[in-house]
Protein backbone atom coordinates (compact mmCIF):
# COMPACT_ATOMS: atom_id res chain seq x y z
CA UNK A 1 0.00 0.00 0.00
CA UNK A 2 2.71 2.40 0.94
CA UNK A 3 6.59 1.86 0.05
CA UNK A 4 8.62 4.39 1.15
CA UNK A 5 12.47 4.02 0.13
CA UNK A 6 15.63 6.09 0.95
CA UNK A 7 13.39 9.19 2.13
CA UNK A 8 15.26 12.14 3.42
CA UNK A 9 13.96 15.64 3.91
CA UNK A 10 16.25 18.94 4.63
CA UNK A 11 15.40 22.21 5.81
CA UNK A 12 17.66 24.97 6.41
CA UNK A 13 20.33 22.64 5.82
CA UNK A 14 19.11 20.70 8.41
CA UNK A 15 18.69 16.76 7.56
CA UNK A 16 15.17 16.17 8.71
CA UNK A 17 14.59 12.87 7.80
CA UNK A 18 17.70 10.42 7.05
CA UNK A 19 17.30 8.18 4.75
CA UNK A 20 13.53 6.26 5.98
CA UNK A 21 12.67 2.69 4.69
CA UNK A 22 9.47 1.79 5.64
CA UNK A 23 6.84 -0.78 4.18
CA UNK A 24 2.78 -0.16 5.55
CA UNK A 25 0.45 -2.86 4.04
CA UNK A 26 -3.36 -2.28 3.76
CA UNK A 27 -5.77 -1.91 6.90
CA UNK A 28 -2.57 -1.99 9.17
CA UNK A 29 -3.24 0.80 11.71
CA UNK A 30 0.37 2.29 12.59
CA UNK A 31 1.68 4.22 15.89
CA UNK A 32 4.31 6.52 15.11
CA UNK A 33 6.62 7.15 18.07
CA UNK A 34 9.31 9.21 18.79
CA UNK A 35 10.88 12.23 21.05
CA UNK A 36 10.45 15.81 20.26
CA UNK A 37 11.87 16.80 17.04
CA UNK A 38 12.54 13.57 15.66
CA UNK A 39 10.94 13.67 12.26
CA UNK A 40 7.22 12.67 13.02
CA UNK A 41 4.96 15.13 12.00
CA UNK A 42 7.67 15.71 8.62
CA UNK A 43 7.18 12.10 7.70
CA UNK A 44 3.12 12.66 7.65
CA UNK A 45 3.60 16.51 6.02
CA UNK A 46 5.76 14.38 3.37
CA UNK A 47 2.80 11.82 2.74
CA UNK A 48 0.11 14.53 3.00
CA UNK A 49 1.94 15.99 0.06
CA UNK A 50 2.39 19.34 1.51
CA UNK A 51 6.14 19.40 1.63
CA UNK A 52 8.33 17.81 -1.17
CA UNK A 53 11.08 15.07 -0.19
CA UNK A 54 14.26 16.26 -0.61
CA UNK A 55 15.17 12.44 -2.04
CA UNK A 56 13.88 9.14 -2.04
CA UNK A 57 10.43 7.17 -3.49
CA UNK A 58 7.41 7.29 -2.33
CA UNK A 59 4.80 4.88 -3.69
CA UNK A 60 0.82 4.52 -3.01
CA UNK A 61 -0.90 1.96 -3.81
CA UNK A 62 1.59 1.59 -6.79
CA UNK A 63 1.26 5.75 -7.72
CA UNK A 64 4.38 7.87 -7.67
CA UNK A 65 3.92 10.76 -5.14
CA UNK A 66 6.21 12.98 -6.75
CA UNK A 67 4.71 11.90 -10.24
CA UNK A 68 0.77 11.65 -9.35
CA UNK A 69 0.86 13.60 -6.34
CA UNK A 70 -2.64 15.11 -7.25
CA UNK A 71 -3.86 11.67 -7.39
CA UNK A 72 -2.48 10.25 -4.05
CA UNK A 73 -3.45 13.30 -2.19
CA UNK A 74 -7.09 12.63 -2.43
CA UNK A 75 -6.26 8.78 -1.20
CA UNK A 76 -5.13 10.45 2.46
CA UNK A 77 -7.10 12.25 5.10
CA UNK A 78 -4.79 14.33 6.99
CA UNK A 79 -5.38 15.71 10.48
CA UNK A 80 -2.97 18.24 11.20
CA UNK A 81 -1.78 19.81 14.64
CA UNK A 82 -4.41 22.91 13.26
CA UNK A 83 -7.97 22.05 13.21
CA UNK A 84 -8.22 23.79 9.18
CA UNK A 85 -11.54 24.39 10.18
CA UNK A 86 -13.28 27.67 9.37
CA UNK A 87 -13.98 29.48 12.90
CA UNK A 88 -17.26 31.21 11.87
CA UNK A 89 -18.73 28.59 10.19
CA UNK A 90 -20.69 25.89 11.79
CA UNK A 91 -19.46 22.03 11.99
CA UNK A 92 -22.03 21.52 9.01
CA UNK A 93 -21.14 24.29 6.99
CA UNK A 94 -17.52 23.21 7.61
CA UNK A 95 -17.76 19.74 6.51
CA UNK A 96 -19.80 20.46 3.59
CA UNK A 97 -16.91 23.02 2.48
CA UNK A 98 -15.02 20.41 2.68
CA UNK A 99 -16.83 17.47 1.46
CA UNK A 100 -17.25 19.68 -1.86
CA UNK A 101 -13.72 20.08 -2.44
CA UNK A 102 -13.13 16.39 -2.89
CA UNK A 103 -16.58 15.99 -4.76
CA UNK A 104 -17.96 13.90 -2.14
CA UNK A 105 -21.47 12.95 -3.40
CA UNK A 106 -24.69 13.46 -0.82
CA UNK A 107 -22.42 15.45 1.24
CA UNK A 108 -24.95 17.37 3.66
CA UNK A 109 -25.73 13.94 4.58
CA UNK A 110 -22.30 12.70 5.08
CA UNK A 111 -21.46 15.68 6.88
CA UNK A 112 -24.70 15.37 9.43
CA UNK A 113 -24.07 11.31 9.81
CA UNK A 114 -20.13 12.33 10.22
CA UNK A 115 -21.09 14.95 13.08
CA UNK A 116 -23.31 12.27 14.72
CA UNK A 117 -20.53 9.79 14.58
CA UNK A 118 -18.38 12.08 16.69
CA UNK A 119 -21.22 13.27 19.18
CA UNK A 120 -21.89 16.80 17.61
CA UNK A 121 -24.73 16.58 16.84
CA UNK A 122 -26.36 19.04 19.39
CA UNK A 123 -23.94 21.47 18.07
CA UNK A 124 -24.27 20.94 14.60
CA UNK A 125 -25.46 24.93 13.57
CA UNK A 126 -23.20 26.63 16.09
CA UNK A 127 -20.07 27.91 15.01
CA UNK A 128 -17.40 26.24 15.89
CA UNK A 129 -15.58 29.21 17.19
CA UNK A 130 -17.49 28.78 20.50
CA UNK A 131 -16.17 25.25 20.56
CA UNK A 132 -13.44 24.43 23.00
CA UNK A 133 -10.14 22.37 21.86
CA UNK A 134 -11.89 19.01 22.29
CA UNK A 135 -15.17 19.45 20.17
CA UNK A 136 -12.66 21.46 17.68
CA UNK A 137 -10.58 18.13 17.63
CA UNK A 138 -13.41 15.95 17.08
CA UNK A 139 -15.18 18.36 14.10
CA UNK A 140 -11.42 18.49 12.78
CA UNK A 141 -11.32 14.32 12.29
CA UNK A 142 -14.93 14.37 10.67
CA UNK A 143 -13.18 16.76 8.45
CA UNK A 144 -9.97 14.77 7.86
CA UNK A 145 -12.70 11.47 6.62
CA UNK A 146 -15.47 13.42 4.95
CA UNK A 147 -14.19 11.88 1.92
CA UNK A 148 -13.99 8.48 2.93
CA UNK A 149 -10.15 8.16 2.60
CA UNK A 150 -7.92 5.25 1.79
CA UNK A 151 -5.68 5.77 4.38
CA UNK A 152 -5.63 8.40 7.76
CA UNK A 153 -2.26 10.41 8.68
CA UNK A 154 -3.38 11.53 11.85
CA UNK A 155 -0.90 13.90 13.50
CA UNK A 156 -1.15 13.31 17.34
CA UNK A 157 -4.79 12.94 17.09
CA UNK A 158 -5.49 12.22 20.69
CA UNK A 159 -4.17 15.61 22.25
CA UNK A 160 -6.63 17.78 24.14
CA UNK A 161 -9.55 15.18 23.98
CA UNK A 162 -11.79 14.10 26.99
CA UNK A 163 -12.37 10.37 27.87
CA UNK A 164 -16.00 10.41 25.84
CA UNK A 165 -14.02 12.01 22.69
CA UNK A 166 -10.96 9.44 23.00
CA UNK A 167 -13.46 7.04 22.59
CA UNK A 168 -15.30 8.43 19.41
CA UNK A 169 -12.18 8.86 17.87
CA UNK A 170 -10.89 5.14 18.71
CA UNK A 171 -13.76 3.81 17.57
CA UNK A 172 -13.79 6.35 14.05
CA UNK A 173 -10.17 4.69 13.16
CA UNK A 174 -11.30 0.92 14.17
CA UNK A 175 -14.41 1.49 11.89
CA UNK A 176 -12.28 2.76 9.01
CA UNK A 177 -9.73 -0.22 9.49
CA UNK A 178 -12.84 -2.19 9.37
CA UNK A 179 -13.60 -0.54 5.64
CA UNK A 180 -9.96 -1.34 4.51
CA UNK A 181 -8.30 2.29 6.04
CA UNK A 182 -4.55 2.24 6.51
CA UNK A 183 -3.56 4.50 9.14
CA UNK A 184 -0.36 6.06 10.41
CA UNK A 185 -1.11 7.77 14.07
CA UNK A 186 1.80 10.41 15.24
CA UNK A 187 1.38 10.25 19.02
CA UNK A 188 3.20 10.53 22.26
CA UNK A 189 0.16 8.66 24.03
CA UNK A 190 1.40 4.87 24.75
CA UNK A 191 -1.48 3.82 25.67
CA UNK A 192 -3.85 4.53 22.92
CA UNK A 193 -0.99 3.27 20.63
CA UNK A 194 -1.70 0.27 22.45
CA UNK A 195 -5.08 0.61 22.18
CA UNK A 196 -5.85 0.39 18.76
CA UNK A 197 -2.97 -0.18 16.44
CA UNK A 198 -1.38 -3.19 15.11
CA UNK A 199 2.04 -2.16 15.02
CA UNK A 200 4.60 0.39 16.42
CA UNK A 201 7.57 2.22 14.28
CA UNK A 202 10.14 4.50 17.07
CA UNK A 203 12.06 7.14 14.80
CA UNK A 204 15.07 8.75 16.16
CA UNK A 205 16.91 11.36 14.52
CA UNK A 206 14.96 11.21 11.45
CA UNK A 207 15.55 7.57 10.96
CA UNK A 208 13.65 4.82 11.73
CA UNK A 209 14.82 2.98 15.21
CA UNK A 210 12.46 0.06 15.99
CA UNK A 211 9.69 -1.49 14.15
CA UNK A 212 7.63 -4.08 15.70
CA UNK A 213 4.28 -5.22 15.69
CA UNK A 214 1.77 -5.40 18.79
CA UNK A 215 -1.49 -6.18 20.62
CA UNK A 216 -3.91 -4.77 22.62
CA UNK A 217 -1.86 -6.16 25.75
CA UNK A 218 1.20 -4.64 24.34
CA UNK A 219 1.07 -1.15 26.15
CA UNK A 220 4.20 -2.58 28.66
CA UNK A 221 6.23 -3.73 26.03
CA UNK A 222 5.88 -0.46 23.98
CA UNK A 223 6.81 1.76 27.09
CA UNK A 224 10.00 -1.06 27.46
CA UNK A 225 11.16 -0.73 24.09
CA UNK A 226 10.57 3.26 24.05
CA UNK A 227 12.57 3.75 27.36
CA UNK A 228 15.51 1.76 25.81
CA UNK A 229 15.72 3.35 22.49
CA UNK A 230 15.03 7.13 23.14
CA UNK A 231 15.86 7.40 26.63
CA UNK A 232 18.57 4.90 27.26
CA UNK A 233 17.27 3.19 30.06
CA UNK A 234 17.60 -0.74 29.93
N1 LIG B 1 10.53 23.85 7.55
C1 LIG B 1 11.49 23.58 8.44
N2 LIG B 1 12.65 24.26 8.43
C2 LIG B 1 13.62 23.97 9.32
N3 LIG B 1 13.52 23.04 10.28
C3 LIG B 1 12.38 22.36 10.34
C4 LIG B 1 11.30 22.57 9.43
N4 LIG B 1 10.30 21.73 9.75
C5 LIG B 1 10.72 21.01 10.81
N5 LIG B 1 11.96 21.39 11.17
C6 LIG B 1 12.77 20.81 12.26
O1 LIG B 1 12.86 19.42 12.03
C7 LIG B 1 12.83 18.70 13.26
C8 LIG B 1 11.72 17.67 13.21
O2 LIG B 1 10.46 18.31 13.27
P1 LIG B 1 9.08 17.50 13.38
O3 LIG B 1 8.00 18.50 13.59
O4 LIG B 1 8.97 16.56 12.24
O5 LIG B 1 9.36 16.67 14.71
P2 LIG B 1 8.38 15.72 15.54
O6 LIG B 1 9.08 14.40 15.68
O7 LIG B 1 7.02 15.70 14.96
O8 LIG B 1 8.39 16.45 16.96
P3 LIG B 1 7.24 16.68 18.08
O9 LIG B 1 7.11 15.38 18.82
O10 LIG B 1 7.84 17.73 18.95
O11 LIG B 1 5.98 17.14 17.41
C9 LIG B 1 12.65 19.75 14.36
O12 LIG B 1 13.93 20.04 14.90
C10 LIG B 1 12.10 20.96 13.62
O13 LIG B 1 12.47 22.15 14.24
Amino acid sequence: MIEIKKLTKQADNKLILRGIDLSITQGETVAILGPNGAGKSTLLKVLATLIKPTSGLVKVNGLDLKKDHIEVKKMFGYLPHSSLLYDHYTPLENLVFFGNLYGVKDVENRARKLVNEVGLSFFINEPVKNFSRGMIQRIAIARAIIHEPKIMLLDEPHTGLDQGAITILNNVVLSMKEKGCTTLMVTHDFKQAAAICDRIIIVKYGKIADDFKINSQSLSLVSEKYQVLVEGVS
